[in-house]
């Protein structure tokens, strides 16, 4: 997949009208969003990761709203994000689409699942390869790995980089993959966070799908919203996304104004 070339434009009236435009017509509304970045800011231990207040009561606004579907899609583990999120009626995703729990019930991936011992292995050499660089964490979320470069010296990053890089290449199944001052270690499995925009698609034919996210992963899920729905990047960079905001304040905006006009012009809940 060929990386995106476009900026997008700010989120802007002509946007939100088209966005009404295809609400008026649509058989429901599916909004993915991410978690990091998108409903809670960025910071730098993610244990400290924390949804803005604001973004959870809409959120709870939405998931009450018959005709909508909600779901958060993130690189967490889905234990970690369910915990963070801590809202019943919605669709969890974590790992990047690995791992999904919905209505039905949990499912992951099988050739993830497969992979799982592979990973453990691998997390302990980067452990221990990595263990005298200052500021550098692994975290384990039982289907994927992160190394964190956030509070590493400038000077060591390349060489945190490049060590799990080697590591990892050096190992059949797993792979590594950019993010925000992250190296993401994932089985090498072609599921991203397209996967989830599908699934729920599938289950909601006629709805009209909106993706926000902030980071590389969430590119996924604008190529499979657009051009039917609507992606929106959190911050600004080439993308596959019609609009940008530019932080999770932004995200709360957002919200609001889905809330206010599900509100005043429902859209058709499922039948
Ligand atoms: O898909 P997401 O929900 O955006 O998850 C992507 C990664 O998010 C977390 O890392 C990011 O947020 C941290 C806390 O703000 C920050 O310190 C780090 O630099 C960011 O990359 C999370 O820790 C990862 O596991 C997720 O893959």
């Amino acid at each position: 997949m060929s990386a995106p070339t476009d900026r997008a434009p700010r989120l802007d009236h002509e946007w939100l009208s088209r966005v009404r435009a295809a609400l008026a017509s649509a058989d429901g509304l599916i909004v993915c969003l991410d978690f990091d970045g998108t409903l809670a800011p960025i910071v730098e231990d993610p244990d400290d990761a924390t949804m803005l207040p604001a973004n959870r009561r809409l959120l709870r606004e939405l998931v009450d709203t018959p005709s909508v579907t909600v779901a958060v899609v993130s690189g967490r583990s889905l234990d970690d994000l369910r915990a963070r999120v801590g809202l019943t009626g919605v669709h969890y995703a974590g790992n990047h689409g690995l791992a999904f729990e919905g209505p039905d019930g949990r499912e992951v991936v099988e050739a993830a699942q497969g992979a799982t011992r592979t990973l453990d292995a691998t997390v302990e050499t980067l452990e221990s390869r990595l263990a005298d660089v200052p500021g550098c964490t692994v975290e384990d979320k039982g289907l994927t790995a992160t190394v964190h470069t956030r509070c590493v010296p400038e000077s060591a990053v390349s060489t945190v980089r490049e060590t799990t890089t080697a590591v990892v290449d050096a190992v059949d199944g797993l792979e590594c993959h950019p993010g925000k001052q992250i190296v993401e270690v994932r089985p090498a499995v072609a599921v991203g966070k397209d996967r989830i925009v599908d699934r729920l698609r599938e289950r909601r034919p006629g709805a009209c799908v909106l993706a926000v996210g902030d980071d590389i992963t969430d590119e996924d899920a604008f190529r499979a919203a657009e051009p039917a729905g609507f992606g929106v990047l959190v911050g600004d960079r080439p993308t596959a996304a019609s609009v940008r905001v530019p932080d999770p304040q932004g995200v709360t905006l957002l919200l609001g104004w889905l809330v206010s006009t599900c509100a005043r012009h429902p859209v058709q809940p499922p039948s």
